[in-house]
C-alpha cells in the first residue's frame, strides 16, 4: 500500500483538528506537516498535542517547512490563506484539497488558474450526505419548475464568518442551472421593509447563525397547497473530514485540474 504524506492548514481550527485525527487513523496516510498563521495557538507544538498524542509534525507558518514532503494539502482555513497557499502548491507541485468557503469571483478564478499547474479538488461540502442532497435537489428543481417558489434555509454555529454558506450557494446554483436560471440575478439575500409580492422567478436566502450548529441545509419549494422540504442537517464534523480524505485520496493519480465532491464520488452522471 503506498502511503500518501498529507499537510493540514488551519490545523488548530475546528476542521483542522478533526482532520488532524482523521488522519492519524488512517492506516494509507501520514501527516507530514501542519500549518498556522503568526499568533495561532498551538503554533510551534505538535500538531496532534490536543489529543495529548506526538504526531511529529509541528505547526508551523512556514510554507517551506510545513509543505516539506507532502503530496497533499488539505486546507480548510480563510480565502485569503487558500490563496497563498495554491499559489505556493502551484509552484512546488503539492496538490490540494480546499474546503474553504467564502471565495469572490477573482478568489475563484485564482483557483481555477492554480489548478492549471496542480490537482485540486475544491468543494463548499465534503460530506457524501450533502453532495447526494445536491443531486436530488437537480431532480426536484427540474420536476417542481413551475408554480413553487424556492428558499434556501441555512443554520451554523455562532463562529462562522461568511453568510450563506457555501454549501447553500451551491444548492443555489445547482437549483438555477437545473431551471436555466442565473443564480446572479435570481438571488435575494434575505427581506426587509415594504418588498412587495414574491418575484416567482427569484430564490431565496435565509441565514440563522447561533451556539454550536454545526450546518443544517434546507431547500423549501412552495406550492399551493403543499410545500416539499429537502434538508440535510450534519449532527458531527467527521463526515466533512472523512470526505476530505477521499478527496485526498482521489487525487494520488491527478497531475493537474478543478474537481469537486461530484468527482470523487463519481456523482457526475
Ligand atoms: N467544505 C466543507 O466540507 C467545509 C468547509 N468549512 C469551511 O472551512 C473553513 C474553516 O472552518 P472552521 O474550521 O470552522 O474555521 P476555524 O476558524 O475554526 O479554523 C480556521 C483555521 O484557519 C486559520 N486561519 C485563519 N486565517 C488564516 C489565514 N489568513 N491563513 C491561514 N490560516 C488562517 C485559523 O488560525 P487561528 O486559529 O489562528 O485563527 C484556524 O486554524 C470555513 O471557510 C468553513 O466555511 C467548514 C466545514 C466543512
Ligand atoms: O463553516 C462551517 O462550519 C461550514 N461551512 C461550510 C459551508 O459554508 O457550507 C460547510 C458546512 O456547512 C460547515
Amino acid at each position: 500500500m503506498t502511503t500518501l504524506n498529507i499537510a493540514i492548514a488551519g490545523a488548530g481550527g475546528r476542521m483542522g483538528r478533526m482532520l488532524v485525527e482523521a488522519v492519524l487513523n488512517a492506516d494509507d496516510l501520514r501527516l507530514s506537516g501542519a500549518l498556522g498563521i503568526a499568533g495561532s495557538d498551538g503554533l510551534g507544538q505538535d500538531a496532534a498535542a490536543f489529543l495529548g498524542k506526538a504526531s511529529g509534525a509541528i505547526v508551523t507558518a512556514d510554507l517551506a517547512e510545513g509543505l516539506r514532503g507532502a503530496d497533499v494539502l488539505i486546507d480548510f482555513t480563510r480565502p485569503e490563506g487558500t490563496l497563498a497557499h495554491a499559489e505556493y502548491c502551484a509552484a512546488h507541485g503539492v496538490k490540494l484539497v480546499i474546503g474553504t468557503t467564502g471565495f469572490d469571483d477573482a478568489g475563484k478564478a485564482a483557483l481555477k488558474a492554480a489548478a492549471e499547474k496542480t490537482a485540486i479538488v475544491f468543494a463548499p461540502n465534503m460530506s457524501v450526505g450533502v453532495n447526494v442532497t445536491l443531486k436530488l435537489l437537480e431532480l426536484a428543481a427540474k420536476s417542481l419548475s413551475t408554480g413553487y417558489d424556492i428558499e434556501i434555509i441555512e443554520a451554523h454555529h455562532r463562529h462562522k464568518v461568511d453568510a450563506p454558506s457555501g454549501t447553500a450557494l451551491k444548492m443555489g446554483e445547482v437549483i438555477a442551472d437545473a431551471l436555466g436560471r442565473d443564480l446572479k440575478e435570481c438571488a435575494v439575500y434575505g427581506r426587509e421593509g415594504v418588498t412587495g409580492e414574491r418575484d416567482p422567478s427569484t430564490i431565496g436566502f435565509a441565514t440563522i447563525r447561533g451556539g454550536d450548529i454545526i450546518g443544517d441545509h434546507t431547500v423549501l419549494f412552495a406550492g399551493t397547497g403543499e410545500r416539499i422540504e429537502i434538508s440535510h442537517k450534519s449532527s458531527s464534523r467527521a463526515g466533512y473530514a472523512q470526505g476530505s480524505l477521499r478527496a485526498s485520496r482521489f487525487l494520488a493519480d491527478k497531475a493537474t485540474g478543478l474537481f469537486d465532491m461530484y468527482d470523487v464520488l463519481g456523482l457526475n452522471t
